[in-house]
């Protein structure tokens, strides 16, 4: 059950974690199998592309029978590593960062904001949802390597100067939610969520793939 993580296209790799919730949900349930029909209505994602992403997993349905939901779900833990927890600092303790800090992330998957950083000092020394919110200038002494990724949800115009700092911080992944386009050295890995440009994309595929409830049709690949 060994997997090349290299020869799962980004595209897959990028939904894992979809499909671990739901079947692990299903797992905790007690429930033994899955067909693709019912995991593409709850993880909205077309049945062909969950077939064809499952077929990298080495899983394949059998017909009238579906997935076995403890081969997945052993597969999945494998694979995303749900052993481990990794560490997240959020930086930006404004009105998206204090939504997030909020949300219990480890209840759906084993990551963890252990530490939050603003600059505005009446924000400081607040614990927020268990989490501790630092003034961003300790962010040096604050971080040590066992953070490795940082969330970005501050003003646009701070986000280079906080990457910077955090990457020299030993940071090797962030989740950036500003507008701001950031520059990195080539060992860091930024994944950038501009509500803007979804909803846009959102608009656009209603109108040139609006949605056909016969669909078997596969969705562009990004
Ligand atoms: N609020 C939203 O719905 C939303 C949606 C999409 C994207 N965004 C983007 O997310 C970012 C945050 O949005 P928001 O609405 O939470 O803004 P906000 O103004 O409420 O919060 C920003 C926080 O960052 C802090 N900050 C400013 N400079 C800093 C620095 N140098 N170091 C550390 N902290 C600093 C501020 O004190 C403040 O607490 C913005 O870039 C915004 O464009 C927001």
């Amino acid at each position: 059950m060994e997997l090349d993580q290299n020869k799962i296209p980004q595209a897959t790799a990028k939904r894992l974690p979809l499909y671990y919730r739901f079947i692990n949900n299903l797992h905790s349930q007690g429930k033994q199998r899955v067909s693709s029909k019912e995991l593409s209505e709850a993880v909205k994602v077309d049945s062909a592309t969950i077939r064809r992403d499952f077929s990298y997993f080495g899983a394949l349905g059998k017909k009238g029978y579906g997935y076995n939901v403890n081969y997945l779900v052993t597969f999945f833990r494998k694979t995303l590593d749900q052993d481990e927890t990794t560490k997240v600092a959020l930086i930006g303790v404004g009105n998206l960062g204090t939504a997030f800090l909020h949300y219990n992330f480890t209840k759906n998957n084993n990551t963890k904001i252990e530490m939050a950083f603003d600059a505005n000092a009446e924000k400081i020394g607040d614990d927020i949802g268990g989490v501790p919110v630092y003034h961003i200038d300790e962010v040096e002494e604050r971080l040590n390597e066992d953070v490795s990724v940082a969330i970005l949800t501050v003003p646009a115009q701070a986000a280079q100067a906080i990457a910077d700092r955090m990457i020299e911080a030993g940071v090797i992944g962030i989740l950036n939610f500003t507008p701001a386009r950031i520059n990195v050295p080539g060992h860091v890995r930024v994944h950038h969520i501009d509500l803007a440009v979804e909803l846009q994309a959102l608009v656009y595929f209603l109108k040139h793939y609006p949605m056909d409830e016969e669909e078997v049709e596969e969705e562009p690949e990004e």
